[in-house]
């Protein structure tokens, strides 16, 4: 199996998270965490601010880990790393995702979430 190292951001503004919605390709219209593959020399943190700015445009303050979980798709091995973060200054710009939603905790599982993520989301709802 391929394995696929990845790091996201479960970002927090006045209590709500940001959850983003991917387009067609793996995992089509699952909502996840903004984040991305860590790339060789990379470190977590890095790999995380790297992507969130490709992405959303924005920078991020990364504070504590989430959860660390490991997911097995037809198409790889997911090894999902997740932290608490939070804006700088701009807002999030959607360039790749097609929805975007701030919810609370409590309203997390009414989105159908990549199944690597589940362990994350309960932990914030916790
Ligand atoms: N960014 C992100 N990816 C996630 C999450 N949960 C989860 O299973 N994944 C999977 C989807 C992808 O297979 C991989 C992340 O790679 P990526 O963000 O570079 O996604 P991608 O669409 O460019 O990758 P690909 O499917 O085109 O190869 O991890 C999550 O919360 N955030």
């Amino acid at each position: 199996m391929k394995q696929i190292h990845v790091v996201a951001a479960i970002i927090i503004k006045d209590e709500k998270i940001f959850c983003t919605q991917r387009g067609t390709g793996s995992l089509a219209y699952k909502w996840e965490f903004p984040g991305g593959k860590i790339e060789a020399g990379e470190t977590e943190k890095e790999a995380l601010k790297r992507e969130i700015k490709e992405e959303l445009h924005c920078d991020i303050e990364i504070g504590e880990k989430v959860a660390h979980t490991i997911h097995t798709y037809d198409f790889g091995t997911v090894h999902l790393t997740t932290y608490y973060c939070e804006l700088m200054k701009e807002e999030p710009i959607l360039t790749e995702h097609i929805a975007m939603k701030w919810l609370y905790p409590d309203d997390l599982m009414s989105l159908e979430w990549a199944p690597a993520d589940i362990p994350a989301v309960e932990r914030v709802r916790a």
